[in-house]
């Protein structure tokens, strides 16, 4: 079979260059381009860590995008995750800025562009905050049903966030831009912070990789203390939580996971901004409501945590 052609519109972020790895030793996918976010760290430097993530894994014949810098709604105040990934969003390793440069098109561009040269062939895998994929909704109305697929982690379904109680952190980065996605019309799959606080990589498993030759592993088991530690303080537990890597295996395995579909809205205002919120149709309501005739999307629900971890350990050490 052919594989799948995948976007991966990223941040990284330390969790980011594990997906970004796993997706390198993963043939069922095709990696035609990476498109950057602000999110894990500023835009920017998101594009110099994706340009600095082809590079070590020698794959530089990947183009990328530089992705928006503000909000939807073109707020400059953004929320950066640096106490979670590191200043540089990779562990505070210091590393070389790359040789590397991103192409001129912008990453909504590029989204549409490859959408349109492969119309219902493409799955844009979105580990950040949602502003490009809107931002490729709103300039090209054929976008939607253009795109194969956007896989998103996003959301944090019937749990509690994890910026604060009622939202979790990409969805929390543009709630403008994730509502529009859910209600795009696009084929949507949301892996929620429900589903990905299952996947966790324990310090045994750090050990494992440590002590793998794997090229990707030794890199990573570099930048992962930054993360380690951070899980350490914030949840008082002794592993990561392998939220990007295990929303790329929705791509690659949609079968280790379960999933409802119905229509989600995300709140755009007041304590709770950022939530995101599921019509599971057990009511049929009376009156219209903000989620009534929207199109559904697929929320994943459980998920095979055992094999989503040992699938991530085994082609990060194979490498
Ligand atoms: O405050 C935070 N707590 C936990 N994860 C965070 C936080 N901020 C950003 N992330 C990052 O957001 C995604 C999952 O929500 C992950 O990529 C994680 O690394």
């Amino acid at each position: 079979m052919e594989p799948k052609k995948i976007i991966i519109d990223t941040d990284p972020g330390i969790d980011d260059a594990m997906a970004i790895f796993l997706a390198f030793k993963s043939p069922e996918v095709e990696v035609i381009g990476l498109t950057t976010i602000y999110g894990n760290v500023y835009t920017t430097l998101a594009t110099k860590n994706a340009l600095h993530l082809l590079e070590v894994a020698g794959r530089t014949d990947i183009p990328v995008a530089e992705g928006s810098h503000v909000t939807l709604t073109k707020a400059t105040k953004l929320r950066i995750a640096d106490f979670v990934h590191g200043a540089d969003g990779l562990g505070n390793q210091n590393f070389p800025p790359p040789k590397g440069k991103p192409i001129e098109q912008s990453a909504a561009a590029f989204l549409i562009e490859q959408a349109n040269l492969y119309p219902g062939k493409i799955t844009v895998v979105a580990l950040g905050p949602l502003t490009n994929i809107a931002l490729a909704i709103q300039l090209d109305p054929a976008f939607a049903k253009n795109i194969g697929q956007i896989v998103l982690l996003g959301g944090a379904f019937s749990v509690n966030g994890n910026v604060n109680p009622a939202t979790e952190a990409n969805i929390f980065g543009d709630p403008e831009a994730a509502d529009v996605v859910f209600i795009s019309g696009a084929d949507v799959v949301a892996v929620g912070i429900n589903v990905t606080h299952q996947a966790i990589m324990t310090d045994a498993d750090r050990d494992k990789l440590a002590q793998s030759n794997g090229k990707f592993a030794q890199y990573l088991c570099q930048i992962l203390e930054v993360y380690f530690s951070y899980h350490h303080d914030a949840y008082a537990m002794r592993g990561v939580y392998l939220h990007d890597p295990t929303a790329l295996l929705v791509a690659i395995n949609p079968s280790l996971f379960t999933y409802t579909e119905g229509v989600v809205r995300v709140q755009t205002s007041g304590i709770t901004r950022g939530l995101t919120l599921f019509d599971n149709r057990q009511k049929r309501f009376a009156e219209i409501t903000e989620w009534t005739d929207k199109p559904t999307v697929k929320v994943a629900v459980t998920v095979d945590a055992k094999a989503v971890v040992k699938l991530i350990m085994d082609r990060l050490m194979d490498s």
